[in-house]
């Protein structure tokens, strides 16, 4: 049995224009020390799943049905106290800002120190800010970095100390959730190196959500493809990027630059759906070169094809 199991997720915000449907019967499951890719460009709904794995969805969203199952655990039934022991220590997040994770005014090693002493992992502050030292050390940033605040720091160095902080209580899950987007490239490279140290001597699963196939090229077991809230195609990373099945796939693929892939790089044309009115049948035929008069009326479901999961009325 997989750690998570996401089953036909349906969840919706209340907003002034009315009801948006950010996530259309999504599902998907992550094994015990697996790194799943969730890719879609922006407004896809791969924030919404994230928050609602870790059950940190804002006030006006809506869980309208589906199950994410944790350990085999109902997670989304569970109480708010219960879910709040869990977060840091079974299942954490990490964000597009650090900031998220930091608060300005308290040194990095206060961070440390209050998780482990909130979680009971260390019996004295002397302990915690040790334990902090050595994760500090790997995740590549001085010991001596414990004293600062968060602002002493460069960008990237204050995304690791959020990473180690998401690490610290050696959680079974981490959702990472465009972590390397505010980064510049070099930064990012290097971002990319410790998640795939951290995912060899960890162990930890991952639910890496990013809008760049390259990234999930390089770190990811398995993908899911989302588009405007939906799942369109998911399968091993290397058979998904070798042989793309869903034409927002192909697309995907082709607006990334790939090392040793094709260097002309082609944005998707068109725009993602405006998700308070989505397009009936898929989702994706207005932009799809091969859409059909079927794929203006009729929804694909997502079908199975050994282990490759695709939803187009092409398949
Ligand atoms: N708090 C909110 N209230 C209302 N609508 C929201 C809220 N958060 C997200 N949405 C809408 O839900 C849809 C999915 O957004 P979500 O942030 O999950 O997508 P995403 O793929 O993570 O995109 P991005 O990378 O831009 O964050 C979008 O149409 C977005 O505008």
């Amino acid at each position: 049995m997989s750690l998570l199991n996401v089953e036909s997720l349906r969840v919706s915000y209340r907003t002034r224009r009315g009801r948006l449907e950010a996530l259309s019967n999504v599902s998907l499951s992550v094994g015990e020390g697996e790194v799943m890719g969730v890719v879609g460009e922006s407004g896809s709904g791969k924030s919404t799943l994230g928050l609602t794995v870790i059950r940190l969805l804002p006030g006006n969203a809506v869980i309208e049905s589906g199950s994410v199952r944790f350990n085999g655990v109902d997670f989304l039934r569970l109480p708010e106290e219960e879910v709040r022991k869990m977060r840091g220590r079974v299942i954490s997040m990490v964000f597009q800002d650090p900031y998220a994770s930091l608060n300005p005014v308290m040194k990095i090693g206060e961070h440390f120190a209050e998780l482990f002493l909130e979680h009971g992992a260390a019996s004295s502050e002397e302990e915690a800010l040790r334990e902090a030292g050595e994760i500090l050390e790997r995740m590549g940033v001085p010991r001596e970095r414990l004293n600062d605040y968060p602002h002493q720091l460069s960008g990237g160095q204050r995304q690791r100390v959020a990473i180690g902080l998401a690490l610290a209580l050696k959680p079974r899950l981490v959702i990472a959730d465009e972590i390397t987007t505010a980064l510049d490239a070099l930064v990012e490279a290097q971002i990319v190196e410790l998640l795939k140290e951290v995912k060899a001597s960890y162990r930890t699963s991952m639910l890496f959500i990013t809008h760049n196939m390259g990234l999930v090229a390089e770190i990811a077991d398995r993908v899911t493809v989302m588009y405007a809230g939906e799942v369109v195609e998911s399968g091993r990373v290397d058979e998904v990027i070798r042989d793309p099945m869903h034409p927002y796939t192909k697309a995907l693929l082709s607006s990334v630059p790939r090392i040793g892939g094709p260097k002309d790089v082609k944005p998707i044309p068109g725009e993602p759906p405006d998700m308070h009115n989505p397009p009936p049948g898929c989702r994706f035929h207005p932009r799809c070169p091969f859409a059909t008069g079927n794929c203006r009326v009729e929804e694909p479901v997502l079908k199975g094809i050994g282990d490759r999961y695709v939803a187009c009325h092409l398949w």
